[in-house]
């Protein structure tokens, strides 16, 4: 028999499983126009529904007219807030503990806002349509900028609220204040700042952008009328959650409503919250008793959809004379939008941005965060990195900068020195996160030396002499970033998101003949799951990845899980996914010492079989012993090979970066050029490397737009500026850099495969890198901090106000 021959590495090789780059099993669907998104579903007598927005940032809205829209042939009805309130819909619960507006009640806050939807026949006369609902506004005074928010004459946003001192998390001190979170010991850091040789203060600033993915939100909704049964398709990247809220919100029981998410086409976070568009869908498919398709087109997502960051940081960071850090103080204030939308988990209003402490072991510091509201959209969910580990990444890789400049100091250095150490993991941090594992030297010290960190910075000192001396116009910036990050979220015992524990969850089923099929709580939105989390069962109980279909995103067959966003779904899917595979091999020994005729304790795993210690010649393939279990293979035992795992994982996983990135600035025309960029990322036990880079890649690019130009701007009006791809900034491969990627590993201690997730990393930690770059080139003469996006024209404007254009 070919099995008897075969050595244990290649019947290994054959597995396909973790650790090896098998290719992409989905992408012989999406590479050949077989992908099944949203947009793709069409369904008999479908309708579809269009949105009338608002045009002002903030307005009363005095009177809306349909009359001349409902007279269009093919307009079924349009919806008001009028239509909704009947039903209690015309609000909805956000993810945050806050209420949102599905259409607007009496007045709109931001630009963009859903006013009325319109239902026809098809989707260009819904768009006619909307032209024609006549809706009269009232202009109201725009606050834009959080600090004005917060102004004692400020106007008043959600009147909603008025008077109300007790918001979701805790007590609102002004009219547009949402919240204050405080993490950490305030008197203890403000000692050590008052008593330190060296404090550097600045203000970082994380201005607001959005993922922009190529695939925009949208659902089909359809109302069975005969079974009583509601299926809604949709890019949710949380569809359990969904079906949970769809049910708590519309009273429909739970077991009559089907979620099912599709394809999906990019997420970045964009696709985790709720809008009123799916409500709406719902309520309008009841109605009318035919399913309602709603898809935003480009400008509905960039303009209305959640965004990312728009976090203002106040820094403080202490240190010794030779450059030991003593004490972080951080306050920020943080524009959440008209309603606070964002996903954190509850206990969290601000995300874990209190792990802005970083790779560095700082004895004390204190976090606090004012979440306030203003004219702009909400959301606040993405992108990559739902919880806010990008803002705090980003803060602390800057005061590092800050700081190393007050010193004199090369901030490699100072990054050196103040790593926590590998023997202090698992290490208490001063803002209350247990980090499960690292070895940030080795991780720092292979990167420098990668790159050939000091010959850089000779090249650098030389090129600004050429400059000095009028030789060059161009300068040389390195940009250093080491990050940590935090995700997996995460134990039930701190993180639920509405009450729902933030577990997930994987069912395997052993067919007859061998195969299987897999279903779990998360869905994929591009990362690859079909093929990664079958290379996590093919290595467990030795069955090929090959030979293991993959299902995510149905909520009738997949088990409850809490979906896809934060890299949780390695951390805590990937670990049920293990879990329940050792569920299934522990059945599967007992099998196979059964028809070995030995003690459960005298047979071994060996790759794709039991073999009985000692005598290898004697064993059952895992193919035999699924056969086997459909038979009464052992008398009295259940047949059947199946389990399933509900895993709460015991803490988050900390993965942690290494990244330098070498960039040259024209001084004329504010042009860059990224002329290197090295990426070391360390995420515990790699499942699959090339995935793993083709994250890196698509994060540092993404890392890559934030940095040098992508931007969701306002004027003062509160119009957003940037609404069109015209306007917002998307590299396409002329502008994207290149890459080099490494890594070191460095397991979890508590993940069942010792793996951490990796899909955020590559954004988190690429953002500070260029944009430290762009400040170490203009360090030498006097920059300190400037804010992103650091396009052409602010760059120009950088050296223009240092006096560098002569
Ligand atoms: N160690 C390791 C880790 C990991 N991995 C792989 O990698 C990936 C990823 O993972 P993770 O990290 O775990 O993550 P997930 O959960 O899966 O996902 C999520 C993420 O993911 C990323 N990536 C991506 N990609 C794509 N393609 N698409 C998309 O959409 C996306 N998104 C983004 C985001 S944004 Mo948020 O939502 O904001 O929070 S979060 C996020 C998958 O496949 C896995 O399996 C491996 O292999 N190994
Ligand atoms: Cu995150």
């Amino acid at each position: 028999m070919k099995d008897d021959v075969a050595t244990p590495e290649d019947r290994s090789a054959s597995l396909k499983g973790m650790g090896t780059s098998r290719k992409r099993v989905e992408d012989v669907r999406f590479t050949q126009g077989r992908g099944n998104y949203v947009d793709d579903i069409r369904m008999d007598g479908m309708l579809f529904g269009d949105f009338v927005r608002s045009p002002y940032a903030h307005a009363r809205v005095t009177r809306i007219d349909a009359e001349a829209a409902k007279a269009v042939p093919g307009v079924i009805a349009v919806l008001t807030a009028a239509d909704l309130e009947p039903l209690g819909l015309h609000w909805m619960p956000t993810l945050a503990g806050d209420k949102q507006m599905v259409l607007a009640d009496g007045k709109v806050l931001y630009q963009g806002q859903e006013v009325a939807f319109v239902v026809a026949e098809d989707r260009y006369i819904a768009a006619d349509a909307v032209e024609l609902v006549e809706v009269e506004y009232e202009e109201l005074p725009v606050v834009v900028d959080p600090f004005k928010a917060l102004e004692p004459d400020a106007p008043v946003l959600r009147e909603d609220l008025e008077g109300q001192t007790e918001g979701a998390h805790g007590p609102r001190r002004h009219h547009n204040h949402i919240f204050t979170w405080e993490q950490g010991d305030k008197d203890a850091t403000e000692a050590v700042l008052s008593e330190a040789d060296v404090v550097a203060e600045e203000m970082v600033y994380y201005h607001r952008t959005h993922p922009c993915p190529l695939e925009t939100c949208g659902c089909v909704a359809s109302m069975d009328k005969v079974t009583g049964k509601l299926t809604v398709w949709g890019t949710f990247q949380a569809p359990h959650a969904i079906r949970t809220v769809v049910s708590l919100i519309s009273g429909i029981a739970e077991h009559n409503i089907r979620i099912i998410s599709p394809d999906i086409g990019g997420g970045f976070g964009n696709k985790v919250g709720v809008y009123p568009g799916y409500v709406c869908s719902v309520v309008a498919s009841i109605v009318t008793g035919k399913p309602v398709k709603w898809v935003e087109d480009r400008m509905d997502n960039l303009m209305t959809t959640a965004f990312a960051r728009d976090y203002w940081m106040q820094g403080k960071i202490a240190a010794t004379k030779e450059g030991r850090i003593t004490g972080l103080w951080c306050h920020t204030t943080a524009d959440h939008g008209g309603f606070d939308a964002c996903a954190d988990p509850t206990k969290f209003p601000a995300g874990f941005m209190n792990i802005c402490t970083g790779s560095y072991d700082i004895p004390v510091a204190y976090l606090a965060v004012d979440g306030v509201y203003t004219n702009k959209a909400p959301g606040g969910v993405a992108y990559r990195c739902s919880f806010r580990v990008t803002e705090a990444a980003y803060f602390i890789e800057r005061m590092i900068e800050v700081l190393a400049i007050k010193l004199g100091m090369d901030a490699a250095e100072l990054r050196r020195i103040n790593f926590i150490r590998a023997d202090q993991f698992p290490y208490q941090s001063a803002l209350g996160w247990e980090y499960d594992s690292g070895d940030y030297h080795t991780a720092w010290e292979k990167a420098l030396k990668a790159v050939n960190y000091d010959g850089l910075r000779a090249e650098q000192a030389q090129r600004l002499e050429d400059f000095k001396a009028g030789k060059t116009r161009k300068l040389i910036g390195i940009g250093l970033t080491h990050f940590t990050e935090i995700v997996g979220a995460g134990p039930v015992k701190n993180c639920d998101i509405l009450g729902l524990g933030m577990f997930d969850s994987c069912e395997i089923r052993i067919h007859p003949t061998g195969s299987a099929i897999a279903r779990l709580g998360t869905i994929s939105q591009g990362q690859g799951h079909a093929t990664t989390f079958a290379q996590i069962i093919a290595s467990e109980i030795g069955i090929p990845a090959d030979d293991i279909t993959l299902e995510e995103g149905d909520t009738d067959t997949a088990p409850y899980g809490l979906g896809t966003y934060g890299s949780r779904s390695t951390p805590v899917a990937g670990a049920a996914t293990a879990m329940a595979a050792r569920k299934i091999r522990a059945k599967a020994q007992m099998i196979a010492a059964y028809l070995l005729e030995v003690h459960d304790d005298d047979v071994e795993f060996d790759v794709d079989r039991f073999v009985v210690k000692g005598a290898p010649e004697r064993f059952k393939s895992m193919k035999e012993i699924a056969f086997a279990a459909y038979n009464q293979a052992i008398p009295g035992l259940e047949p059947g090979l199946e389990a399933v795992s509900y895993y709460d994982p015991p803490n988050m996983t900390y993965p942690f970066g290494a990244y330098i990135c070498v960039m040259e600035f024209d001084v004329d025309t504010g042009e860059h050029e990224v002329r290197q960029f090295y990426a070391l990322d360390d995420c515990g036990t790699r499942i699959n490397p090339m995935i793993i880079e083709g994250q890196v890649h698509g994060g540092a690019t993404e890392g890559y737009a934030i940095a040098m130009g992508q931007e969701i701007a306002y004027d003062e009006m509160g119009n957003v500026m940037t609404g069109t791809l015209m306007d917002f900034f998307l590299p396409t491969s002329w502008e994207t850099p290149h890459y080099t990627t490494d890594h070191t590993v460095t397991p979890s201690p508590h993940h069942p495969i010792g793996a951490k997730g990796v899909g955020e990393s590559p954004n988190v930690g690429s953002v500070p890198c260029f944009s430290n770059a762009v400040h170490d080139a203009f360090r030498p003469f006097g920059l300190t901090q400037s804010h992103m996006p650091h396009d052409h024209w602010r760059i120009w404007r950088i050296a223009n106000e240092l006096g560098l254009h002569g």
